[in-house]
């Protein structure tokens, strides 16, 4: 290495060495002062930085106990320090990599208005005074700075020191990975050419006016400067070779809500493809995140592909989020946040660069060449034979162990299979009464007392049974000729007609109407274009959690239904197939310990057996609560029901979409919207309501999917017929996509407010407890389950305002309102505390009485917890331990389990789940 010796290709060497530095990326967080206009609103300050690494959320009275509070970062910033401190105690040193041959990245990231511009204008004069600085005083070398500066203004790259505003091409070069193609660069020959170019930048640059900052950035700016420096003793030598690298200086637009920005026309359009970008550079900083596997996908928008080596590549990299302190941007300040979180587990790789002269490349590779030579020729010592015997030895025998290891993993998931094609065929074939495994279970002629056997414990009939079909059973059991497999099939189909015969259905349901009438929480999304390819909007759709994870959510509903055996299969065969026997093991294991009470469950019985001729029909969604309502309705026509329904006020009309749902959910619907299909089935509907008891989950869950479908089905309708009308409502179209294009890290935050909505709209619509338990067990985070959360939300906000409005909701073939809805939950809080007897044993009791503070003294102890149960919607304490109680009384664990994979849903129990809203909570389950 002789010939090219010198100070940098030392430095080289050593760095080759040492490979390529592995470092996180730097993140930090800068809090702005309330600004004026803030300050006149009396907007209060909710964030403070605690000390130089912990920002804190002091608003603890406003967002309950479950958010974190405090966020750690490599360094944050309070109001008050200046942008010098931010970048000498930060940003400074990794800046400043790049005159040592090492790339860096330094970005500005945070909502609209956060004070991005601010920070990076400082940073970047900084950055550039100190590399002038340094050159100075490095006269031994030679160096070159090169600036070049584009933006990406509507998912187009232009040159910011060029007055030709046409769009720049981006090209993949084997070497340099994606480069702008033609762009300028400048040899920056002092500090005031420099501040020159900054100008022209300035003035290039997309900035418009928005409510929330009067010099908004609309584009993501990427200021580069490439500095190349050799030592100049070999400058024009053969073996002369240059350090060459560049610092970004990337000024992103700021995340907005359209909403919030109150923007419309440009503004809006501009703010789609800003949040698009952002969204995809989420996506990339999140997958990145979890570690390199899988694909990442920086191809999806041209600032990831611009990016790519600062994000995760070759290259240092800082990110600076900026944050309002403002309590009315505490979300977006929460997603910013969020952001920073995944940032900091990203890694960069960061190396020296350096460019070597052809001929010293000759040499040096002519020298490589020539040591590997030699080292063949005369190996050095090495280990001894008896070394590799020994060595032999160990692989042998690891061999051996690794062959054993195949051996039972094959047994085990020859095991599974065979164990899951039973199963299968137990779950297709639901008229063969078998236990669904032969533990014995059922088979003792004792029936296990879940919910359905309250209709009939004397059938006997097998839990593996209700699995596959709790309807069916039902029939069996109370004999109601109305209720068969066909007319199931008769009221889907019906289902399914109706929407599409409905017109005046689907306008109400369009983007449009929605997009300008429906809740808050459905105007504060982020947007997205519209006017991308098909291939885009398919893309963004699936990376939405209202499109990737619901269609995936739906297709693996669909798959394990049984259309897909394949896939059902699949699940089953690995690991998971492994597990999920476990489980039902483990169901099975635990199925008949709970108490009996002989007493009790025959007067049951027979209390439950009377009520068959009423309304026990399972309605989890709508309020009502069949399991114990008389059905009172059952002897009013089905068209005086239609007559007397006063329908929603006309000025909701329009607005929300009267979801139809029979199979055992609900169908909510306005008198003045039903179709007479509809109407001729509603006669059915009271009918088949007596025929069941309190949903099972599988009843519970073929009901949410439907749901789920049916939403599914109107949203792509809609979209089908919005993208072939001629672009008259185009914004609205824009405002209704970005409502289901949320960014994927928003998602925690978004179920956990969506979740909190539910808990209140449960608590004001009088929805029954077992509905909430189902729902509330089943949907805890998983953002696949998004769209349930989305069809529970808007169901219960049409119910209350149908309520509120003084109008009756028609569900399921009933007639809801507020008395009735409250009287059946009465009811379900008997019926509740009358089973405590028979499935809590007498320990269970009394500690639940402790636990609740009802004395062991009183009279009616039972009722009394009954009553307590899922009263209080603000505590989550005590709206875990009402569902775990209430599953309990439900058999929910058992049912939930064994459904678990083959509906297709993320199910766990209360103890296992991981849940975002409760990560820091142990999961209480009193109960076991
Ligand atoms: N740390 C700070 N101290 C004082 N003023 C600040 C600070 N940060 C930002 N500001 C002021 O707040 C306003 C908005 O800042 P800026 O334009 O930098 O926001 P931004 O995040 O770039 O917004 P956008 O994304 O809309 O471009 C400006 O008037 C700026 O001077």
């Amino acid at each position: 290495m002789g010939a090219i010796s010198g100070e940098e290709l030392l430095k080289w060497e050593k760095m080759q060495g040492m490979g390529a530095r592995e470092e996180k990326i730097l993140v930090l967080v800068r809090l702005r002062p309330l600004s004026e206009k803030e300050a006149v609103a009396n907007e209060v300050a909710d964030w403070e930085c605690i000390n130089d690494t912990t920002i804190l959320y002091r608003n603890t009275l406003r967002e309950g106990s479950t958010f974190p509070y405090t966020y750690t970062f490599d360094r944050v910033y309070r109001g008050d320090c200046s942008t010098r401190e931010v970048y000498e105690e930060g940003a400074r040193g990794l800046a400043l990599s790049v005159v040592n041959g090492i790339n860096s990245s330094i970005f500005a990231y945070g909502q609209t208005s956060s004070g991005k511009t601010y920070t990076m204008n400082g940073i970047t004069e900084l950055t550039v005074a100190d590399i002038f600085d340094y050159v100075h005083k490095h006269e031994e070398r030679a160096f070159v700075l090169k600036f070049s500066a584009i933006e990406i203004y509507n998912e187009v790259v232009r040159d910011l020191l060029s007055t030709d505003s046409t769009s720049l091409r981006l090209l993949d070069d084997p070497e340099r990975g994606t480069i702008v193609e033609k762009v300028t660069e400048e040899t920056l020959r002092d500090w005031n050419h420099f501040n020159e170019l900054v100008s022209i930048c300035e003035a290039q640059r997309q900035i418009g006016e928005t409510l929330l900052n009067e010099r908004s950035s609309r584009s993501h700016q990427i200021l580069k400067l490439t500095v190349e420096s050799s030592a100049r003793e070999f400058l024009g030598k053969d073996n002369s070779t240059t350090l060459s690298a560049s610092v970004n200086f990337v000024d992103l637009a700021g995340s907005e809500r359209a909403s919030q920005a109150l923007s419309a026309g440009t503004r809006l359009k501009e703010g789609c493809h800003i949040n698009r970008s952002l969204l995809t550079l989420g996506t990339v900083i999140r997958k990145l995140s979890k570690g390199r596997h899988g694909h990442i996908n920086y191809r999806d928008s041209k600032l990831t592909r611009i990016l790519q080596p600062a994000l995760g590549g070759n290259a240092r990299t800082a990110i600076i989020c900026t944050l309002s302190p403002a309590r009315s941007h505490v979300e977006q300040t929460r997603n910013t946040l969020l952001f920073a979180c995944c940032a900091k587990e990203v890694t960069t790789k960061a190396q020296v660069n350096v460019v070597m002269s052809d001929k010293a490349l000759v040499k040096h590779l002519q020298k490589e060449l020539a040591r590997l030579e030699s080292e063949l020729r005369a190996p050095g010592p090495i280990s001894s034979n008896c070394d590799y015997v020994a060595l032999l030895k160990k692989k042998d025998l690891q061999i051996e162990k690794m062959e054993k290891e195949i051996r039972d993993l094959k047994k085990q998931r020859d095991g599974a299979q065979s164990r899951v094609e039973e199963l299968l065929k137990l779950v297709e074939n639901d008229q063969d009464p078998k236990p669904l495994i032969g533990n014995g279970h059922q088979s003792n002629g004792k029936t296990d007392d879940t919910w359905e056997d309250d209709c009939s414990l004397s059938d006997g009939i097998a839990y593996s049974h209700s699995l596959g079909s709790s309807v069916r059973k039902m029939n069996g059991t109370i004999n109601h000729k109305k209720m068969n497999g066909n007319n199931s099939e008769q009221r889907n189909n019906s289902l399914w007609e109706n929407t599409e015969e409905h017109s005046e259905a689907d306008n109400i349901y369009s983007p449009r109407s929605v997009g300008q009438g429906y809740d808050e929480y459905c105007k504060d999304v982020q947007c997205v274009d519209m006017e991308v390819s098909s291939r885009e909007n398919n893309v963004e759709a699936l990376s939405s959690p209202l499109g990737e994870n619901a269609v995936s959510a739906l297709r693996r509903a669909e798959d394990h239904e049984g259309t897909g055996q394949t896939s059902s299969s699949t699940a089953f065969s690995e690991s998971g197939g492994r597990s999920h026997i476990q489980n039902l093991s483990r169901y099975n294991d635990h199925g008949d310990t709970s108490p009996q009470a002989p007493e009790a469950d025959i007067s049951s019985s027979t209390n439950l057996k009377l009520s068959s001729g009423l309304s026990c029909r399972a309605n989890p969604v709508t309020g009502s609560s069949p399991s114990f309502e008389e059905a009172d309705v059952n002897t009013t026509p089905p068209n005086e029901f239609e007559r007397v329904f006063p329908g929603r006020p006309e000025a909701l009309q329009g607005k929300f979409h009267p979801l139809n749902y029979d199979n055992g959910i609900a169908s909510l619907s306005r008198n003045n919207s039903q179709s007479s299909l509809e109407s001729g089935s509603l006669a059915q509907s009271v009918g088949a309501a007596a025929d069941e008891d309190i949903a099972s989950v599988h009843t519970f869950v073929s009901g949410l999917k439907e749901m789920a479908s049916a939403y599914e089905k109107q949203l792509a309708d809609e979209q089908g017929a919005e993208s072939r009308s001629n672009n008259d409502h185009e914004n609205n179209v824009e405002e209704v996509a970005s409502d289901a294009l949320t960014n994927p890290l928003d998602w925690p935050l978004e179920f956990e407010r969506k979740q909190r909505s539910i808990l209140v709209l449960w608590q004001i619509c009088s929805v029954p407890l077992v509905h909430r338990t189902y729902f509330f067990l089943l949907f805890r985070g998983d953002p696949a389950d998004s769209i349930y959360m989305e069809v529970e939300l808007r169901r219960l906000t049409f119910l209350k305002e149908t309520f509120a409005s003084g109008g009756h909701a028609v569900a399921d073939g009933r007639v809801l309102t507020p008395a009735s809805s409250l009287k059946a939950l009465h009811r379900e809080r008997e019926k509740l505390s009358k089973l405590m007897r028979r499935r809590l044993s007498e320990a269970e009791r009394e500690r639940l009485f402790q636990r609740w503070g009802i004395s062991l003294e009183s009279k009616r102890r039972r009722l009394q917890l009954a009553n307590r149960l899922w009263s209080d919607t603000e505590d989550m304490d005590c709206v875990m331990e009402s569902a775990s109680v209430v599953a309990k009384l439900a058999r929910f664990e058992e049912q939930g389990k064994a459904l678990r994979g083959m509906l297709g849903l993320s199910f766990s129990s209360p103890s296992m789940r991981r849940s975002y809203g409760w990560r820091q909570r142990s999961a209480i389950s009193y109960l076991g």
